[in-house]
């Protein structure tokens, strides 16, 4: 297998956060690289005193490299960290610059490396998904979501997607409201599009994502029903729908469980993802007590998923 080495510039302070997220997104090894520590003596068992400064270190402040497989979702695993070190800063931990580097891929390639690992896949009962610069033949009852995902979040084959688009096949009738929250290239809402949702209001925070999210609409022959919108979270949406998703990030889905709630019809569902393991039980106390029923729990790796009913 093929590792890329992801490094973290940060501070003293947000070492053991940034640590906790990196192992938390998989990484086979998390290594810290912190002049203050280094600059300190150390004494041997034998009695050898050595003292190292930061002029030993090439790269000024804490670097923390950590080691992620070379898949087709590397991609998604490097922002869904940054989202993660991002939400420090709403913990008051100062991360520094939070600037993310990647090596082991040259420099330049690294944002087209992990292409060649993707490849079409069939990720539910129904649905496959393909690169556009794939050509694939689908059977008869396989829908098929072509995807360019550029440098936004959602090739379609992250587990916490995956989960989604899973929920998304059992829930789905035809004919609803939908509201994708963090749509990122937009897969959940064409996946929703394509099993027979009415009109789907994508949203999502990053001007990447909302450019990828239109344009991969469109390629799937669904612009007309998803309406793509810049926007956080659920902050000024007023429509009442049947059906929410949104795979985020454990942290920020608890800050905005009561706001799903608000924009739900009653019986509406909220399929939610983007959970680590960990923070599972966690995030289904604050679907209770916003009202909701965990209708089905899937897990995937070390992710989790819930189908949630509000009651
Ligand atoms: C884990 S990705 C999921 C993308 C896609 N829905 C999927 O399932 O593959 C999370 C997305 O949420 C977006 N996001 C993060 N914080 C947000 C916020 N406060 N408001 C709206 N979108 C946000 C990110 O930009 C990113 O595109």
């Amino acid at each position: 297998m093929k590792w890329s080495e992801i490094s973290i510039h940060t501070t003293q302070e947000a070492i053991e956060a940034v640590a906790n997220i990196l192992h938390e997104a998989g990484a086979g090894g998390v290594i810290i690289e912190d002049p203050e520590i280094l600059e300190r003596e150390w004494e041997t068992p034998y009695g050898e005193v050595y003292q190292l400064s930061p002029e030993d270190f090439p790269e000024e402040g804490v670097v923390i490299k950590a080691y992620f497989p070379l898949n087709s979702y590397l991609m998604e695993t490097v922002e869904q960290i940054k989202l993660a070190i991002n939400n420090l800063l709403t913990f008051d931990i100062n991360i520094g610059d939070g600037k993310i580097s990647i090596s082991e891929v040259n420099e330049e390639d690294w944002a087209s490396g992990w292409k060649k690992y993707y490849k079409p896949v069939k990720i539910a009962d129904k649905i496959l998904i393909t690169p556009t610069w794939e050509e694939v033949e689908p059977k008869s009852d396989e829908i098929v979501i072509e995807l360019d995902p550029g440098m936004a979040f959602g090739t379609g084959t992250h587990p916490t997607t995956v989960m989604c688009i899973q929920a998304l096949e059992k829930v789905i009738k035809g004919d609803e409201e939908v509201i994708d929250v963090g749509c990122g290239t937009g897969v959940l809402s064409i996946a929703a599009a394509k099993l027979g949702a009415k009109h789907i209001l994508a949203l999502d925070l990053d001007e990447v994502a909302i450019k990828s999210a239109k344009l991969n609409a469109k390629i799937n022959n669904v612009g007309s029903v998803i309406e793509v919108k810049q926007n956080n979270l659920l902050d000024n949406i007023d429509k009442r729908v049947d059906l929410v998703m949104a795979n985020i990030l454990a942290e920020v889905i608890i800050r905005f469980t009561s706001d799903v709630a608000r924009v739900l019809k009653p019986n509406g569902i909220y399929i939610t993802s983007g959970i680590i393991g960990t923070k599972a039980e966690l995030v289904k106390d604050v679907l209770i007590r916003d009202g909701f029923i965990i209708e089905e729990t899937l897990r995937k790796d070390d992710w989790v998923a819930f189908i949630a009913k509000r009651a």
